[in-house]
């Protein structure tokens, strides 16, 4: 299948930022981001309009901890609140993809102009995101670490699909994104944006134009298809670690999926098949995106077959 000209969503998971989650380096996230680079301008060369949403889980989760253990060792240092710890993961992530999409930009020619666009997405504070803690953050600890942090920084702590146990916080639901009529403006002067960086900043609308910042963290799946609609995408593609989908993940069943219908998802998920924290959200952000408009479709692969699974070779098609 090849697409035609599309408005296309691009979701970016943590492995297009951190290649190994143990080296946090800023030097680093920029080597992975020009990796990362090649496939969203593979699809900018193919001449789509192209918005790009990014998580943000490890690094406001080490933001936060820096702050935390500066604060500790020196009381003249304040911990950094929750909201600005988001803002400024928007900017360190977006400055380093900015550099590594306009370098691949160049190298193939391509004129056209990026920027970040720093994104606040309004939530509800009465959302009940805020009463149970789901979203993962930062590092991963073992077993036996966690339970320390629970102790000592009264922290809530999960284990991660198999991968560790990292701190959880609030993931409320998004309502609405804030600058979302600036990112069309841009997308459609023909510029390569970056929004949503971390699902945006969550902020409370108190009215008489007053947005206050709130300490949670917005899934980035659903940001992103909330961004995708707003902006009347075609495409909502969720590049993760996985190149497809599975049910019966890790186990000897373990079955790939290469298209499913909404109907198949929904079934899929009252089995429990995907993980709350990583599968799932991204699972049901593809669905809400397709049952938004007839002839929307959501893509969930890996970023490394985002070329392949663009063109229908691979990935998950999610379809109504
Ligand atoms: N049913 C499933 N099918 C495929 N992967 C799954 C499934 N359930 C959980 N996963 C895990 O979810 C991960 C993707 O979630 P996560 O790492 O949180 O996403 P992100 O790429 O946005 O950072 C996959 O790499 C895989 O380890
Ligand atoms: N905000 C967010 O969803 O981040 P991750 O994708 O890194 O978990």
């Amino acid at each position: 299948m090849v697409l035609q000209k599309n408005r296309i969503v691009v979701a970016l998971g943590g492995n297009a930022l951190q290649a190994d989650p143990k080296d946090t380096r800023a030097e680093s996230q920029l080597i992975t981001a020009k990796e990362t680079a090649k496939p969203i301008v593979d699809l900018i060369a193919e001449g789509h309009e192209v918005i790009i949403a990014h998580g943000n889980g490890p690094q406001v989760g080490q933001l936060i901890a820096t702050y935390e253990a500066a604060a500790q060792s020196n009381e003249n240092i304040p911990v950094m609140p929750f909201p600005e710890c988001g803002a400024m993961s928007q900017g360190y992530i977006g400055y380093h993809l900015q550099q590594a999409i306009r370098e691949e930009m160049f190298n193939r020619g391509l004129e056209k102009n990026i920027a970040t666009i720093v994104t606040q997405v309004v939530v509800d504070k009465k959302d009940e995101g805020f009463q149970n803690p789901t979203k993962p953050v930062g590092s991963f600890f073992s077993e036996e670490e966690a339970k320390v942090l629970i102790k000592e920084k009264g922290y809530t702590m999960k284990e991660d699909a198999g991968r560790g146990w990292r701190r959880v916080v609030a993931s409320p639901e998004p309502v609405d994104v804030v600058e979302a009529p600036i990112v069309k403006t841009l997308v459609e002067a023909g510029h390569v944006v970056i929004t949503v960086g971390g699902g945006g900043v969550p902020v409370i609308d108190e009215g008489k134009g007053i947005l206050k910042g709130v300490p949670a963290v917005i899934d980035k799946d659903f940001a992103s298809e909330k961004i995708a609609e707003m902006l009347e995408a075609d495409y909502l593609i969720i590049l993760t670690a996985v190149e497809k989908v599975a049910i019966h993940f890790n186990t000897p069943q373990q079955q790939e999926l290469s298209e499913i219908t909404v109907t198949e998802a929904k079934q899929y998920i009252e089995e429990g098949h995907f993980a709350p924290g990583s599968m799932l959200p991204k699972v049901k952000a593809a669905m809400k995106f397709v049952e938004s408009k007839a002839g929307r479709r959501s893509l969930i692969t890996s970023l490394e077959k985002a070329k392949e699974g663009i063109e229908g070779k691979t990935g998950t098609i999610i379809t109504q």
